[in-house]
């Protein structure tokens, strides 16, 4: 072996993302005949890049390495001679110990089973476009010369620190183990086998593969799992030790943005929700995965989210945020004053939306809701989203803020579920959300309060919100139009304070209607049911650690 091939076989040794086919025979076919094969003993095969890029096939006996042969398969093609047997044409040069001119020569493969062939072939093809397959390895399957849209719109910085974040298996962990999500979605693709058996399915950022396992659980014919954080390395080994469903998944490693799939999917599947459901800017990922892979008429699970919205009233967390500046009023801090910057520290500590779980008691009206129907929105719908806001105040209460939460749908044809993050309904790892107005206003039961929820989007992967509420007076001059009391902030999603350590003292009752048709029979746990370690590892959530 030359000093090239030995350093490429060490690569090769060293590097984890390979796919490997058992009951494999390989024969050097001659260039007279196709059918004068001089045998090569081997009895495996193995798809392996290097990490320079190189995607390479090899040929072999696991002990007897000096028996390889390496394939480029960037250079090889391969053509099918029955149903067992493929011709691989490559390089000459790219024969271990070849001295020959460059020219074209052939390897017959036989298979054990025609299964195996089948498999074999479809991942040759995938490799051979870079696009990663089986149950064992996944590749990355980036284009190198165009820049995909999510770069555009996307700062590199923020999707660096993003997908390092998605990389890592306790983050992983962090939203496995929120039971009612998770449990959503598993009882959500059970329920509604009929959609799943025998369908093509995309699983949108895919994580860990669990949402793919569970498709192939529910009987999908093929999964085709897209990650583009190097959890898609952990994927495959999940879906390798998981071989009853997992040989019908394939990891593929890149964005979703920019992979080639090799055929259509009858059902997307996808967790992309962040805090306030549109936080990380997934759901665009989303939109484009349905606009680049879905067949028309396909379904999505979820297909239709909602963002909720209700007015609040918290005077202990309006007075805990206020004090919080209070340390900037100091006028001898080490003899230095630092009030010129109270006025700039009480803003910033406004600007930040507060993430908790809330006692619903605190609503000073019913909520609204605005849709988003992920089966018919355009992506750049996505970049700013307008609510205006009417309510009825139910009660007279200083209000002191917007009150958020969102829910998704399963539409499924058997079954349909919703996973909601309303407060007072089991905990998620989402929470909700309260914008607070620095400025309270005050309203009478009964009085309207009127305003706009404006978010628009950054390349931050999050969003910036515009919030004002107003208060029609009443009283002398509201027949005219009225006087109005108005409150505005503005936030930055990005950056949330997460205040989860004061748990609510609300308890779910299993008699209350949440709102708008949401039973909460549907909802799979009651809070008694959540191990209290659940809800302190969710503190820890994605948005929390990487200040989404
Ligand atoms: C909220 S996690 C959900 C993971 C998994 N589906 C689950 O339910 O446990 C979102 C995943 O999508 C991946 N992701 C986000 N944007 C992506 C994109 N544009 N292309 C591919 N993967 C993406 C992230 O790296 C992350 O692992």
């Amino acid at each position: 072996m030359d000093a090239h091939a030995k350093s490429m076989e060490s690569d090769l040794l060293q590097n984890d993302r390979k796919c490997e086919f058992h009951g494999v025979s390989v024969s050097h076919v001659s260039s007279s005949s196709s059918r004068e094969a001089s045998p090569v003993a081997v009895s495996s095969a193995w798809f392996v890049a290097d990490r320079f890029g190189g995607h390479f096939l090899r040929f072999g006996l696991p002990s007897f390495p000096s028996s390889t042969v390496h394939v480029d398969i960037g250079t090889s093609k391969l053509f099918k001679l029955g149903p067992k047997d493929l011709l691989c044409v490559i390089e000459v040069s790219e024969i271990e110990g070849s001295t020959d001119k460059p020219c074209s020569r052939a390897l017959r493969i036989e298979f054990e089973t025609e299964d195996i062939c089948k498999a074999f072939h479809l991942t040759f093809e995938l490799w051979k476009q870079k696009i990663p397959c089986t149950a064992t390895g996944a590749l990355e399957n980036r284009s190198n010369v165009l820049k995909c849209k999510f770069d555009d719109k996307i700062e590199a910085t923020s999707a660096m620190m993003y997908f390092h974040y998605y990389g890592q298996l306790l983050h992983q962990q962090n939203m496995l183990q929120d039971y009612v999500r998770t449990g959503t979605y598993f009882a959500a693709m059970i329920e509604n086998r009929a959609d799943f058996n025998g369908r093509v399915v995309v699983d949108v950022g895919a994580g860990s593969s669990i949402l793919s396992l569970f498709a192939a659980k529910a009987g999908a014919k093929h999964v085709y799992a897209i990650e583009a954080s190097e959890m898609a390395d952990y994927a495959c080994q999940l879906v390798a030790g998981n071989p009853s469903i997992g040989n019908r998944i394939t990891v593929i490693k890149g964005k979703v943005e920019e992979v080639e799939l090799p055929e259509k999917a009858d059902i997307l599947i996808s967790e992309p929700m962040g805090t306030l459901l549109v936080n990380e800017r997934m759901l665009e990922s989303y939109i484009i995965a349905r606009d680049r892979f879905l067949v028309p008429d396909g379904k999505m699970f979820p297909s239709i989210g909602r963002i909720h919205v209700a007015p609040f009233s918290d005077e202990s967390l309006h007075t805990e945020i206020a004090i919080k500046a209070i340390f900037w009023q100091q006028k001898n801090f080490f003899g230095v004053d630092l009030s010129p910057l109270h006025g700039s520290a009480f803003q910033a500590y406004f600007s930040q939306p507060v993430v908790d779980a809330f006692d619903p008691r605190l609503l000073v009206s019913p909520a609204t809701f605005h849709t988003i129907d992920f089966t018919r929105i355009k992506e750049e719908e996505l970049y700013e989203i307008d609510i205006p806001l009417h309510f009825t105040a139910s009660v007279g209460a200083r209000v002191h803020g917007l009150a958020c939460w969102f829910d998704v749908l399963f539409d499924g044809s058997s079954v349909q579920r919703w996973l909601t993050t309303a407060p007072g309904a089991p905990t998620t790892h989402w929470y909700q959300l309260r914008c607070l107005l620095s400025q309270p206003i005050y309203v009478l039961s009964g009085q309207e309060i009127t305003g706009r929820f404006n978010l628009v989007a950054h390349s931050a992967q999050s969003y910036t919100i515009n919030l004002t509420m107003s208060a029609k007076m009443v009283g002398p001059g509201a027949d005219q139009g009225g006087l109005l009391q108005t409150s505005s902030c503005k936030i930055n999603l990005k950056d949330p304070y997460y205040r989860m350590a004061q748990s609510p003292n609300y308890v779910w009752n299993q008699d209350q209607e949440l709102e708008e048709g949401i039973d909460p029979q549907e909802i799979i746990q009651t809070p008694e049911e959540i191990d209290p370690c659940i809800i302190l590892q969710t503190a820890d959530s994605p948005e929390a650690l990487l200040n989404l």
